[in-house]
């Protein structure tokens, strides 16, 4: 792969329209069939549409459940199996919706004004757990109603996070709670209540009481605490599972039989990312962690451009297992560990990315989806050890039976930095590459910092590839999946600690000697636009450069991002009111007299993650000095542009950077 096209056309960005994206593998309770979504972008409405599929485990054609036009997501079976309830926007809002196993049209189950983002079955499956901002006072006053007042348009804000990316407008002061609703149709009934946010309730297996998570700590506003809480299904005060202001735990899961509930996280939450998640039980005693001396992160820390979310949870079986996914070196892999204590082991591995996975309710089967560098992702199904694995889709193989793809091959090479580290790597080679022949090279950055480039498919990357550009992307100090030491470099040291790494995969890859070291480009979104606007400030080795999604001042970037003031105050050492000489020297904008680099700058208007403004200064900046710059700004679309926004956009986005790096390398 690479050398030739062989009979294979090249990639073209449009090639979006041609990807199928599988997500959120469910196993039936009887271990027989698996409920997924499929997700396509639909050219002609310039939109996604989602179905839910069900596959048989022993093989055979998937059959789609569900042909609405709209955005069907989210299958659970019902505990007996005869039902699949889902998410589904058809009536604008998000709400849950039933269809049998045995066919049939799909009914709505619900009707909040809210909308509904999650829910659970109870374990006898009369009802469902739900999350939903609506108030109990707005079922008695429903949309039409007569407002009392004319309202006005001006926005009075209290709360410390007022704004949140993809939410279009500000923020309103209403809360997630957990409510309840028979399966079958009917009223709901609000379980939790107060000032807080409630989210992911699971039913203990007895069906009295519902786990969910919550910040009930006294500085909620400001911290970034997240709790395990549980509450009486039919309503009542909630109870501590674990809590305090060193949580930071999600996924919660209980026991078979209801004496624990186990959970993901760490105990440093203003951390975030920046520091390894871990498994950890509580059953009324200690908390216990289960995988101290793992040394990887639990959870997906994985990022590509050609993927549908799924967001799975840890899984418990009866006989005292508990499953979870850990980002390692590059791949998400499945394991398991005894809930009573032991050694952690590696269940479902490979070189590729496990998006997400759900296990039989006897434990004996797991469904998953997965990826890796030529496949964005199928439904997989293998017995509880990893064994007897199979696919069971293949709802990308046409088409990628008629593009070229270029196989990405692995480094790993000593950093520049003293220490010397090992930095991993993988680059690579344009399709119809010729030895002897020298190519432009194109670097790729990722976010986060604390993401990881994994053994998955990127678009962006095969699209480059196609167009003749060796590639080359790397998991530089300061991204997961290789310990917390590894994660945490970059703390106060942003730039100053992660280029020199990435500059020893770009001069490893020069020394295989394919590469014309004068047709040199670099890229990256967010975390990688901040580093590509700062990679240009300190080095003119590069000939053209696109920065997407970027920082360019960490200055203004305080307090104007959706990501909170806890996010710089951890990762550049405080406020900046207390180490102001962190942000000037940290901020790329500082160094932009010495940008000589061309530099497209692409930018969503609606990125509250990183703000607009961001990429406007450095635009005027660099306009003033003269230097080769243009500004490509997409109308209506947030931080998420290149995995999720308008397919249209998309597409043009592509389009740009492709064109900025033909005219300069
Ligand atoms: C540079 S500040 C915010 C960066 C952002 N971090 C988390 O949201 C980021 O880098 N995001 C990455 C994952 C991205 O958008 O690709």
């Amino acid at each position: 792969m690479g050398a030739s096209t062989g009979a294979k056309r090249r990639l073209t960005p449009e090639d979006i329209y041609n990807i199928t994206l599988v997500s959120d593998a469910q196993i039936s309770p009887d271990g027989r069939h698996v409920a997924y979504t499929q997700t396509i972008l639909d050219k002609e409405k310039n939109d996604y549409r989602s179905s839910i599929f069900v596959v048989p485990v022993d093989g055979g054609t998937p059959r789609r459940f569900t042909s609405a036009d709209a955005r069907d997501s989210f299958p659970r079976w019902s505990p007996d199996g005869s039902r699949i309830a889902f998410l589904s926007n058809r009536t604008g809002k998000s709400q849950v919706w039933m269809i049998s196993v045995d066919g049939g049209e799909a009914t709505q189950v619900t009707d909040l004004p809210e909308g509904v983002t999650y829910f659970a079955w109870s374990p006898d499956g009369s009802t469902l757990a739900l999350v939903s901002k609506t108030e109990a006072a707005q079922l008695e006053k429903r949309e039409g109603d007569e407002e009392d007042e004319e309202k006005s348009d001006v926005v009075r804000i209290t709360r410390i996070r007022f704004r949140a990316d993809g939410v279009s407008g500000f923020l309103d002061d209403k809360r997630s709670h957990i409510w309840c609703i028979p399966a079958a149709g009917g009223d709901p009934w609000q379980v939790t209540s107060g000032d807080f946010d409630d989210a992911w309730p699971v039913w203990s297996p007895g069906g009295h009481e519902i786990a969910f998570v919550s910040n009930r700590t006294e500085d909620r506003e400001y911290n970034t605490v997240s709790e395990i809480w549980a509450v009486p299904a039919r309503g009542g005060e909630a109870r501590p599972i674990a809590t305090g202001d060193d949580a930071y735990f999600g996924r919660p899961v209980w026991s078979v039989d209801g004496a624990a509930i186990a959970f993901a996280g760490h105990r440093q939450p203003e951390a975030g990312g920046a520091i390894d998640s871990h498994v950890w039980v509580a059953d009324g005693g200690a908390t216990r962690c289960l995988t101290e001396g793992l040394g990887r992160t639990v959870g997906d820390a994985g990022i590509n451009d050609t993927f549908a979310s799924a967001n799975p949870g840890l899984a418990w079986t009866p006989d005292g297992w508990i499953y979870f996914q850990v980002s390692d070196s590059g791949n998400t892999h499945v394991y398991r560990v005894p809930a009573g204590g032991g050694d952690p082991s590696l269940v479902v591995g490979g070189q590729r990315r496990v998006l997400d996975f759900s296990l039989s309710p006897d434990g004996s089967r797991i469904a998953f989806v997965a990826g890796d560098p030529l496949n964005p992702c199928d439904v997989y199904v293998c017995r509880a050890d990893g064994s007897d694995e199979r696919r069971l889709t293949a709802v990308n193989e046409e088409f990628f039976s008629s593009v070229a793809l270029s196989q990405p091959e692995e480094f790993r090479v000593p950093s520049h930095a003293d220490d010397r580290a090992e930095i991993h790597g993988w680059v690579m080679k344009p399709i119809g590459f010729e030895p002897g022949r020298k190519y432009p090279l194109v670097l790729e950055i990722h976010g986060g910092p604390h993401g990881m480039y994994a053994n998955h498919y990127f678009h962006e990357f095969q699209l480059l590839a196609a167009q003749g550009y060796v590639v080359v992307y790397t998991n530089p100090r300061g991204s997961q999946g290789y310990g917390t030491e590894y994660a945490s470099y970059t703390r106060a040291a942003w730039g100053e600690k992660d280029m020199p790494d990435l500059m020893a995969a770009v001069d490893y890859v020069i020394e295989q000697g394919y590469v014309d070291p004068n047709r040199l480009g670099v890229t990256g979104g967010s975390y990688g636009g901040y580093m590509t606007n700062w990679v240009i400030g300190h080095t003119d080795r590069f000939n053209a450069a696109v920065t997407q999604r970027c920082v360019s001042d960490l200055y203004s970037f305080f307090g104007t991002s959706d990501i909170g003031f806890n996010f710089g105050a951890y990762e550049w050492g405080g406020v900046p009111w207390e180490v102001r000489e962190n942000y000037v020297r940290l901020s790329p904008i500082t160094y932009v007299e010495n940008m000589k680099t061309p530099l497209l700058i692409i930018h969503s208007e609606e990125d509250y993650r990183c703000p607009i403004a961001q990429a406007e200064q450095l635009f005027i900046s660099l306009k003033i000095l003269g230097r080769e710059v243009e500004f490509v700004r997409f109308p209506n679309e947030n931080h998420n542009l290149s995995r999720s926004g308008k397919p249209k956009h998309r597409v043009e986005r592509l389009q740009f950077i492709l064109g900025w790096f033909q005219r300069y390398l």
